[in-house]
């Protein structure tokens, strides 16, 4: 039977990467995205931003919207303090048994939650389902029409307190320009542009990071 391509990033990730070795799981997803076939990952240039966001605000709860393979998952959840958790929405149930295989290979299923479902019907019951007071973090790199909606139903959810961070992958390419427009001038927010590339290629992309002021 023909493999689909998050099977191939994950025989890959077996085939490359070391068990329990988070770093060597995403150096082999990035190899294979730069070399073999792109993949819509966060990618190597962009999760370096990442990364520097998750060390700074060093979140003891962190929401992904938009799981995939699970490479954005293993690099937050690698940089996270002990007792945190990290709860991460995907709404394509291949991806999500892709993403749970990726995540198990990294050795970090504990600090990781994948939930199968759409964003918009699982914000409103975090708190009840998972317990989760506020997001210290929320990593955004879903539908791109989502991003507003999304955020606009985690304010009235509550999910968000002063100092909550919310990082957004491609407000270039493919764009978010309603939610650049919301974050950039709303008085909630304190917004700041990351300037980077699409992963594994030269085309301009780049993060929001936005801090909502309560
Ligand atoms: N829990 C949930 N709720 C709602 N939607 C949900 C969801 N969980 C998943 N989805 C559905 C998201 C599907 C993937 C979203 N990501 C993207 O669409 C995406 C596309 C590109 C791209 C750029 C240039 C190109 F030429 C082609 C593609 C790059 C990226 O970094 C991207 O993140
Ligand atoms: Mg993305």
């Amino acid at each position: 039977t023909q493999s689909t391509r998050p099977q191939r990033i994950l025989d890959a990730v077996q085939k490359n990467a070391t068990r329990g070795d988070p770093r060597s799981v995403v150096k082999a997803i990035d190899h294979f995205c730069r070399n073999k076939e792109w993949a819509m990952n966060v990618g190597d240039e962009k999760g370096c931003i990442l990364d520097s966001v998750v060390s700074e605000v060093n979140p003891a709860t962190v929401l992904e919207l938009g799981t995939y393979c699970g490479y954005s998952t293993v690099r937050i959840a690698s940089l996270l303090p002990p007792h945190a958790k990290l709860i991460t929405l995907e709404f394509n149930p291949d991806f999500a048994a892709i993403a749970r295989q990726v995540i198990a290979w990294a050795g970090l299923e504990d600090k990781v939650q994948l939930v199968e479902g759409a964003s918009g019907d699982w914000i409103p019951k975090m708190k009840e389902q998972f317990g989760v007071k506020t997001f210290d973090l929320v990593f955004l790199d879903h539908w791109k029409n989502s991003y507003l909606p999304d955020t606009k139903l985690m304010e009235e959810c509550s999910l968000l307190r002063k100092g909550s961070v919310l990082l957004a992958d491609n407000v270039i390419c493919p764009g978010a320009p309603d939610y650049l427009e919301f974050v950039r001038s709303s008085p909630r927010y304190k917004s700041q542009y990351f300037k980077s590339h699409l992963e594994y290629t030269k085309v301009e992309d780049g993060l929001e990071k936005s801090v909502f002021l309560g």
